[in-house]
């Protein structure tokens, strides 16, 4: 469990980050939204210790880090950035073996999480392994940048804008593998991001920040259905909520008894996914793939869960 106790940073006097305190539970994601300028940056940077502090706390696990060296307490923590940051003159196996070669790994163990991480990222070992950064696409660079972040099992990851530079095809694939591994390995997870598409998919909370202060800290539900201020419900956009909200569950979560003609939707893909389909495919029902359908009368129902609750 990560715990920020009232955390800021001064510049020149002016606060970056302004007596920010937040809780992230242990494998869960908190996604850091705001405008340019507003501190996700500073407030990640400032968990690993890349910035100081000027005053307040982190706790991870109930540990302050300012007991811990910097350098000791980085090993911990991954860390991936946007552009990835790979050492351009090291292989992929070499970059992703950094933390665990710095920890005294032996090197099978090393060679072992090397092959499992890629793997994992769905790099076949053999053929990436020896590869330099400059030989892979950006996606793979990316995946690349993850896998180093992880390769020491870390209890926690911050991402400052992983996938910032990728397209939206190779990022929406990325945000989903995200997740899996996410889940699959238990990390705590911090994201900065400027996305709230992002956000709303990857966050199990979202942090809004303005001006260095945190503004609403919930689930995505609860940000995009009770904004706590005229900027939250801004930068959500208020004609972007429905779609938000859709694509927060899965098709099967509103499968119902009943009969439907046409191609069925993944049990997987998203309520947005489905919304999409019923409107191309002109039809007020779709089935879903292993049982069920969903109407269109349900997904209008979910895209404005308030409207029903005031009738
Ligand atoms: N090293 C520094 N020296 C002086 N001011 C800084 C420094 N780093 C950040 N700031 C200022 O602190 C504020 C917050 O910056 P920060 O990078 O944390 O914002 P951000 O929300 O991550 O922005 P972006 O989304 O544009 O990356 C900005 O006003 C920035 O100019």
């Amino acid at each position: 469990m990560i715990e920020i106790r009232n955390l800021t940073r001064l510049y020149d006097g002016k606060p970056a980050v302004d007596d920010v305190s937040l809780t992230v539970e242990r494998g869960q994601i908190a996604a850091l939204v705001g405008t340019s300028g507003s501190g996700k940056t500073t407030l990640l940077r400032m968990i690993n210790r890349l910035v100081e502090p000027t005053s307040g706390q982190v706790l991870i696990d109930g540990q302050d880090t300012r007991g811990l060296a910097p350098h000791l307490l980085r090993r911990r923590i991954g860390y991936a950035i946007q552009g990835h940051g790979l050492f351009p003159h090291r292989s992929v196996a070499q970059n992703i073996a950094t933390v665990p070669r710095l920890l005294g790994w032996s090197p099978d163990q090393i060679r072992d999480r090397v092959d499992e991480l890629l793997s994992l990222f769905q790099m076949e070992p053999a053929a990436f392994r020896d590869r330099m950064p400059h030989d892979l696409s950006g996606g793979q660079q990316q995946r690349v940048g993850v896998a180093r972040a992880l390769a020491a099992r870390p209890e926690l990851l911050l991402m400052d804008e992983p996938f910032g530079a990728l397209d939206p095809v190779i990022r929406a694939k990325a945000q989903a593998d995200l997740r899996d591994i996410q889940r699959r390995l238990g990390t705590t997870l911090i994201l900065v991001t400027h996305d709230m598409e992002e956000a709303v998919m990857l966050g199990d909370r979202i942090a809004v920040m303005d001006q260095g202060r945190l503004i609403q800290y919930a689930p995505p539900t609860e940000i995009l259905t009770a904004p706590a201020t005229p900027f939250v419900r801004d930068l959500i956009g208020l004609d972007q909520r429905p779609f938000h909200l859709l694509s927060l569950t899965p098709a099967f979560a509103l499968a119902t008894e009943g009969h439907a003609t046409g191609p069925a939707i993944a049990r997987e893909a998203t309520l947005r996914d489905a919304l999409a389909e019923c409107l191309w495919s002109g039809r007020d029902a779709l089935p879903v793939e292993g049982g069920g359908i969903i109407t269109l009368e349900a997904l209008r129902a979910s895209a404005a869960p308030q409207a029903r609750t005031a009738e």
